[in-house]
């Protein structure tokens, strides 16, 4: 039992389904066995008890009508003995009497027989060859009582003694005919109680069985509920207590789901939760992705930070190193301390931010632009060759130089350009950019310096 109750809720339902199984198997079994017997024992009646009543009755009407037959001949007196006619004829149905006597005589001893032969006679077998025996006294009285009968019919002379003698003689065969007739009676008595016994044993034991059946079931079944029901309202007040540890829980009183059972609501619930904890998730995504352009891009700008750039150039090294080509351009605004001078701090910061807005608008997907300090930016370029590198270089020189905008002043930009080259490591790299732009500055501005 104790196994029983630590099980799990699948060997539980199993196993309260095999045990009713078993049960019904049981009771299917028991009543197909009961149903065979008492069904042998109707056929055994209607074989053997109603037969053997039918032939009894039959001998006692016989038995009847020979001795009014008898009581005519006496009426008719000498009349009878004196007519040879009659008396044949007489004879002839005193004849026919005792034949058909001894046929249903002969009857009823072949169903006691077969009765006995028959091995599962459900009564005493002796009171079966008490009955037998008493058959065969009655059939042997008969022929004797036959005997004395012709013998008495033969004679010259009819005294009333010897009427009295016939006559006593043939009572005493009805006597002895009824109490053959009382003992198949108790027989028969015997044979419908036992059988009635039979039946109502089978129903006892029937009802019996079918309601422990019906206990256990009903005990397995409510423990089985009660405990899936406890383990459900375990797994709600889980899930209850998940919601209330979630954070932004304007729904700390989430109404519970009101469902058709308790597994539906379960289900409604485990749904609500996965519903919430994606949305938990979604904005610690969107969280986490503000963080993380907070940390990598340049308040002002929009541009990559320095810290973005110390990374992604690191990042750029290691893959050109195993055969990804990349290049690099250094620029710096032309006079930014002028500007600064003449229109303000404010305007020059605009000036950075057009200026950045204006580069990412000519800059592909895959180039990165950072601020790298003051009015210093640098662009890396993924798969790109010097080539490609000082043709967008110039592009964005002249972009710059041809805007036109009211809020700015003009300005120019001047680019140091190069591409990685083998064994270079990030200080070469830059160091040679540097060099170029520095270049580029001394030579005069607005111009892009390439190597
Ligand atoms: N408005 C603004 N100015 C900045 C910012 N960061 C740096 N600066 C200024 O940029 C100026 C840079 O001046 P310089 O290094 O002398 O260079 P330059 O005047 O551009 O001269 P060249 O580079 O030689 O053409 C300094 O005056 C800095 O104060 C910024 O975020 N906003």
């Amino acid at each position: 039992m104790f196994t029983w109750l630590n099980a799990s809720m699948t060997r539980k339902i199993s196993g309260l389904s095999f045990v009713l199984l078993a049960f019904l198997f049981i009771v299917i079994l028991y009543t197909a066995y009961k149903s065979q017997k008492i069904y042998k024992d109707i056929q055994e009646v209607s074989k053997i008890d109603i037969p053997l009543l039918e032939v009894i009755t039959d001998i006692e009407i016989l038995q009847l009508k020979q001795h009014l037959w008898m009581e005519g001949i006496r009426l008719q007196g000498d009349v009878f003995f004196e007519d040879e006619n009659l008396r044949k004829k007489g004879m002839q149905g005193f004849d026919q009497f005792n034949q058909r006597l001894a046929t249903q005589l002969e009857r009823a001893i072949s169903i006691l027989h077969s009765a006995l032969a028959l091995d599962s006679v459900r009564i005493n077998v002796a009171d079966h060859q008490v009955l037998l025996k008493k058959i065969k006294d009655l059939h042997s009285h008969r022929v004797s009582f036959e005997h004395a009968f012709v013998q008495f019919i033969n004679k010259d002379q009819h005294s009333d003694i010897d009427w009295n003698n016939v006559e006593k003689q043939d009572n005493a065969l009805d006597d002895e005919a009824n109490e053959l007739l009382m003992s198949i009676d108790q027989l028969a008595i015997q044979v419908a109680s036992s059988v009635e016994k039979q039946e109502r044993d089978f129903l006892v034991m029937s009802a019996t069985l079918g309601f422990v059946a019906f206990v256990i079931g009903i005990y397995l079944t409510l423990h089985t509920i009660l405990s899936f029901r406890r383990k459900v309202d375990v797994l709600r007040g889980q899930i209850d207590s998940l919601h209330r540890s979630m954070p932004h829980d304007a729904d700390a009183n989430t109404p519970r789901y009101k469902g058709t059972d308790e597994l539906d609501e379960l289900e409604k619930d485990l749904r609500i939760l996965i519903g919430r904890f994606s949305q938990e998730r979604e904005s610690r995504d969107e969280v986490e992705s503000k963080l993380i352009e907070l940390a990598t891009r340049d308040k002002l700008t929009g541009a990559f930070n320095r810290h973005k750039w110390d990374e992604q150039i690191k990042y750029e090294l290691v893959l050109a190193q195993s055969g990804h080509h990349f290049s690099l351009i250094l620029l710096d605004v032309d006079y930014f301390k002028k500007i600064n001078d003449s229109y303000g701090h404010d305007v020059g910061d605009n000036v950075l931010r057009v200026l950045v807005k204006t580069l990412h608008r000519r800059l592909r997907q895959t180039d990165a632009l950072f601020r790298v300090g003051g009015e210093e930016f640098a662009i890396l370029l993924k798969d790109t060759n010097l080539e490609e590198a000082e043709f967008l270089a110039d592009q964005l020189r002249k972009s710059i130089e041809s805007l036109n905008d009211p809020d700015i002043p003009s300005f120019t930009i001047s680019l140091g350009v190069t591409e990685y080259q083998h064994l270079d490591d990030q200080s070469r790299m830059i160091k040679r950019t540097d060099i170029l732009l520095y270049e580029a500055k001394g030579a005069g501005r607005n111009r892009i310096m390439v190597g």
